[in-house]
């Protein structure tokens, strides 16, 4: 397939995506992101993973901060991402209340570069949480198009490297959210997994 196609084809499912995601209830979406941040914290601590990246939900995304809490109260790091939209990238800032979050970019609540400085290049979190609009058990996962978290991700691959400290990817999603195969791209980034109200799905190929 073209890379037009591509292009045109994942427009449209944007659009559809966006608008099931919306149409989920209100109650059950809170009730699926606590269970789905329990899951992920339980993987957290099994792991002993310190460092966590997370976002800030906007629109009807899964929302992560009962995760967020629960990582401040055992001291572990969360880290969340600004963009800057010239550019379409993410600095990285930790963060440790909520209260250093401001209105940024699209509307989405953002680390205030004052009261959360941004962090080094370097800094390499082991657990990155991806929002998105669909996902499939492949690794796949359709965004706002912005391109944001697949340039991330080909950023954190080259530190990877240089560091040999490996990154786990997971989707964070609704079970709703999960397709069969949402459209790719060569440049899209290829999560490890997905974490849902019900479960952790492991991407069934080795990690490349
Ligand atoms: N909570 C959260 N934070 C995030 C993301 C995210 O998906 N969720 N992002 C993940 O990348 C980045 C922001 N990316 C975004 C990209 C586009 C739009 C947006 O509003 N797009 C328009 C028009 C799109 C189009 O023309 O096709 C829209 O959807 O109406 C919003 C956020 C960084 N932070
Ligand atoms: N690594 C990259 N380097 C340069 N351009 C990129 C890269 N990744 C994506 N892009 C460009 O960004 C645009 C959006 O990409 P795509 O449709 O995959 O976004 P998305 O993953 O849905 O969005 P987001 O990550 O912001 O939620 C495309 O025009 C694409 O060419």
């Amino acid at each position: 397939m073209d890379a037009p196609y591509v292009g045109q084809e994942k427009a449209k499912a944007r659009a559809v995506y966006a608008s099931d995601r919306n149409a989920l209830d209100p109650e059950e979406r809170l009730r699926w992101s606590i269970a789905a941040c329990r899951h992920i914290a339980d993987l957290v601590e099994r792991e002993r993973l310190r460092v966590i990246m997370a976002y800030v939900s906007f629109r009807s995304e899964l929302d992560l901060s009962t995760l967020m809490q629960w990582c401040w109260q055992k001291d572990a790091q969360v880290i969340v991402p600004k963009s800057i939209v010239e550019g379409r990238s993410m600095t990285l800032h930790r963060l440790d209340s909520f209260a250093q979050l401001r209105a940024g970019a699209y509307g989405i609540l953002e680390p205030d570069p004052n009261l959360a400085p941004s962090l080094e290049e370097d800094v390499v979190p082991e657990l990155v949480l991806v929002p998105g609009l669909a996902f499939d058990r492949n690794g796949g996962r359709l965004g706002y198009g912005g391109g944001y978290y697949d340039r991330f991700w080909q950023r954190m691959s080259d530190s990877n490297e240089r560091s040999g400290k490996q990154t786990l990817w997971l989707g964070a999603s609704f079970e709703a959210q999960i397709r069969d195969e949402v459209p790719g791209e060569e440049h899209d980034l290829r999560l490890d997994g997905v974490v849902t109200e019900a479960a952790i799905y492991w991407r069934a190929a080795p990690h490349r």
